[in-house]
């Protein structure tokens, strides 16, 4: 057990918080972290090496965070060469080496720097908020008579579905070995009319039930309730249902989200001042003079196009987009991120038809300020793979989505966005310039009003939530307060 020292006892409440270091993850933990500063408490964030010089060199945070000084981050090794990709097929790569490295060293050290006891005022770290994906953190925690939290950065929806696995299992409803993706999913509790299998979070697409990444996600899904809390980056209005279904579980479930609202809320910006007071934690490079060309754009003309940090497309299919942005004759923003096409750096020329109508009304950056461009006047719609920060963001921007999902819990948000939120629409497991220029279409013109007028009244709600007196406003004072009740 680990000792506070009695000299200690009028210090705040130190948490380490530790995400599961790729993009999504990181970004939505670290505004979690800025939320805990902002009422008062210590907070050591662990990222890995490989983030952590990323972040330094992309963004302002270590200016930013400098007004927290009971804010520190610490690095650890992700397990990984510095040059694997961790991203696309890739992906695969990360859980098991997170497991067999990082885990490991994490232990060491925590115990060798005596859960940063000797950093100046601090007190020894009093709350693990861990990645609900990093259960060794949680071993520790456990090992060590540390209060527990699990953060999940996924959606409740998603969340859900993957805690319901071993019913899905008993069900037969899969392996679903490529085919029946039509039937309707009736084992996961309040999702009986809404799911087929192709709308179940990714990791349900195997052949064979031992596979690797679908047994890690199911074990370590498994273990959440063994945590004291249980944190969703989501909101009452949206997710309410499901979250009745999870507190039988986990009664001690605190959603705060959209996270990065919230923490717009709380550091008192203006909604014109929206995005600049938050930091950006973007591990590349933010090409802000898309923010320019938007400048000279009607309003809501242009479809913003991005598939966030791990999708990558192949050549056929980074032309069908393109072929079908251009037919919409829809101006569109896209980012194509460096490292998101696959084989010999994209190669092969691209089609004259497709150059010369992006330079008419097209603009491709390699990464954007999302939640800026969201933000914008300009913007009409999203055309997004449906990760669930930038379902959020475009949440809270009142900006339709039409969603290309690409692995994980992208292919249940999807389903949720277009059938039960009504918010835009779902094009998954399809990649054909038609379907595309098709659907760009009904989102940006066909149904453009009736979207809108949801997307609209969806960000009020969020609005509501994070503002005073809101539900994940209060939620996150009572996590404080829970927090705080957890020093012995
Ligand atoms: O040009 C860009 C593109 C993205 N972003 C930001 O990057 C984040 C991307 O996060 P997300 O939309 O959640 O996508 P992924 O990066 O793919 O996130 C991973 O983590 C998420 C949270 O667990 C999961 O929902 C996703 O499926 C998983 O792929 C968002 O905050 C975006 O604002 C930018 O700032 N600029
Ligand atoms: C790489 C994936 C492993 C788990 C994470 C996740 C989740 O359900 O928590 C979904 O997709 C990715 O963000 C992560």
């Amino acid at each position: 057990m680990l000792q506070m020292g009695s000299e200690k006892a009028n210090l705040p409440p130190h948490v380490l918080i530790f995400p599961l270091p790729i993009q999504g993850h990181v970004n939505s933990m670290l505004r979690l972290a800025e939320l805990l500063c902002l009422a008062g408490l210590d907070v050591t964030y662990i990222v890995s090496d490989f983030c952590h010089n990323r972040l330094l060199t992309h963004t302002n945070v270590s200016s930013h965070f400098a007004r927290y000084p009971g804010f520190s981050f610490q690095t650890i090794s992700d397990g990984l060469p510095d040059d694997h990709p961790r991203a696309g097929e890739g992906f695969v790569d990360i859980m098991p080496a997170i497991k067999m490295v990082t885990g490991p060293l994490f232990k060491r050290m925590m115990i060798e720097k005596g859960c940063f006891a000797s950093s100046g005022a601090r007190s020894p770290v009093t709350c693990i908020i861990a990645d609900g994906v990093l259960s060794f953190a949680g071993d520790f925690a456990e090992e060590n008579g540390i209060a527990l939290i699990y953060f999940r950065t996924v959606s409740a929806c998603s969340f859900w579905a993957c805690f319901c696995m071993p019913q899905v299992i008993e069900a037969g409803e899969i392996p679903l070995k490529g085919h029946g993706m039509e039937l309707a999913v009736k084992s996961v509790p309040g999702m009986e009319n809404i799911l087929r299998r192709r709308d179940l979070p990714g990791f349900y697409r195997v052949d064979d039930l031992d596979d690797t990444t679908f047994q890690i996600i199911k074990t370590e899904t498994q273990q959440t309730p063994r945590a004291q809390a249980v944190i969703l980056n989501t909101f009452e209005d949206l997710e309410g249902p499901i979250l009745s279904h999870i507190r039988k579980h986990m009664p001690r479930l605190y959603t705060i989200g959209p996270n990065h609202f919230h923490l717009t809320a709380r550091l008192g910006a203006k909604a014109t001042e929206t995005e600049t007071l938050i930091s950006s934690a973007s591990l590349w490079e933010e090409d802000r003079s898309c923010l320019d060309w938007l400048d000279s754009q009607p309003p809501k003309s242009v479809i913003y196009v991005s598939f966030g940090s791990i999708t990558v497309v192949r050549r056929e299919q980074l032309l069908e987009f393109w072929y079908g942005l251009v037919n919409s004759g829809q101006r569109f923003l896209w980012v194509v991120r460096p490292d998101s096409i696959m084989g010999e750096a994209g190669g092969g020329k691209i089609p004259a038809e497709l150059e010369t109508a992006t330079k008419a009304r097209g603009y491709m950056v390699g990464w954007a300020p999302q939640l800026e461009v969201l933000n914008h006047p300009s913007v009409g719609g999203f055309l997004t793979h449906g990760g669930w920060n930038s379902t959020l963001e475009s949440m809270a921007a009142g900006v339709p989505m039409l969603c290309w999902p690409y692995f994980a819990d992208q292919t249940i948000n999807s389903r949720f966005v277009s059938e039960i939120w009504k918010i835009g629409l779902d094009m998954k497991d399809t990649c054909d310039r038609v379907i595309i220029q098709k659907m760009v279409a009904e989102l940006m013109h066909a149904r453009k009003d009736e979207f809108l007028r949801r997307a609209d009244a969806m960000a009020k709600l969020a609005r509501k939530a994070v503002t005073q007196g809101g539900t994940s406003y209060n939620n996150l004072d009572s996590l404080v307060e829970f927090i705080e009740s957890t020093i012995i």
